[in-house]
């Protein structure tokens, strides 16, 4: 049994830039990083991002059962594969895929597992603020939410913005690759659009808050806009995140909240 003072025991999904900023920065929230989950066919891959001394699996199955939390940092493909399995075992999960909740199935299935298992799906606040304020606003009426993201070329490589824009020569010029619901945002950018589903979630849903994503030639780092109004009064938020050293397309600060949320099972005065 866990005690206040004991090290957390967690399981981590994916491997890649974030996963690494989580193991790099565990022990500074009492977290000692007990288990990787890959996809079949990657455990060699995993391995080498995690050592010899965490136990690298496929198999849900072999997942120790005494787990205090299992921190998603693959993507929307890994809540997918691994989010209602784990769940309906009574281990909580947190993710940054928070744009995988625009499907409407795996939201459901996702809901039914956690109650399944009596516990819960966190949602990290990823690489953008505000979301506090956004949430309290909600309970007024909210009139309009509109999410703007920025980011440099590199930030927009493997997206359906390659197919718009010529990303090599964008020049000085902000260039508008996307306009629509935050849920097509979700659904079509699932790399890059977690930010436009967090602020979904927090505010006034998928289908009504308003998504712009941009190309900048210009930009040194990944914006993202928020402007908000309602009963509350409104809100204009703005960050510049510096990305990760393993992947233009992901701010650090995503990577710093699901340190957050390790520090947050913790708390005994919290947030
Ligand atoms: N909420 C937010 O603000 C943000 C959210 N994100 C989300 O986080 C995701 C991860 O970001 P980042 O670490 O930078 O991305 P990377 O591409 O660096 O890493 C993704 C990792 O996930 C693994 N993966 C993919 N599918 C599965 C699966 N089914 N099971 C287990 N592992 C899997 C990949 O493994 P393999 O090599 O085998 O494919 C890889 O190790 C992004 O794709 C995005 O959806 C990112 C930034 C901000
Ligand atoms: O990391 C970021 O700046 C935002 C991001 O990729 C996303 O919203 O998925």
């Amino acid at each position: 049994m866990t005690t206040p003072d004991a090290p957390l025991q967690i399981g981590i999904i994916g491997h890649g830039a974030i996963a690494s900023y989580v193991i790099a920065n565990a022990p500074k929230a009492g977290a000692t990083v007990r288990c990787a989950i890959c996809r079949a066919g990657r455990e060699d891959a995993a391995a080498a991002v995690f050592g010899p001394n965490v136990q690298v699996t496929s198999d849900l199955d072999s997942l120790p059962p005494d787990l205090a939390i299992v921190l998603d940092c693959a993507g929307h493909a890994g809540l997918l594969a691994h989010g209602p399995r784990i769940l309906g075992t009574g281990t909580p999960v947190a993710t940054v895929a928070l744009g995988a909740l625009a499907d409407k199935a795996l939201t459901e299935e996702l809901d039914r597992a956690a109650r399944r298992g009596r516990t819960r799906l966190h949602l990290a606040s990823g690489a953008i603020g505000a979301l506090d304020a956004l949430r309290a606003a909600a309970v007024g009426a909210l009139t309009r939410v509109t999410y703007r993201g920025i980011k440099p070329a590199s930030g927009w490589r493997g997206s359906p913005a390659e197919d718009l824009l010529d990303l090599a020569t964008l020049g000085d010029a902000e260039h508008e690759h996307f306009r629509g619901s935050a849920r097509e945002a979700a659904l079509r950018y699932p790399k890059n659009a977690n930010v436009a589903a967090a602020v979904a979630l927090a505010g006034i849903g998928f289908d009504d808050t308003e998504c712009v994503l941009v190309a900048d030639g210009n930009a040194i780092g990944n914006t993202h806009e928020i402007e908000a109004e309602g009963e509350f009064g409104n809100l204009r938020f703005a960050i510049t995140g510096r990305s990760l050293p393993d992947n233009p397309r992901s701010s650090a600060l995503a990577a710093m909240s699901m340190i957050t949320q390790l520090r947050d099972r913790q708390a005994v005065i919290a947030f």
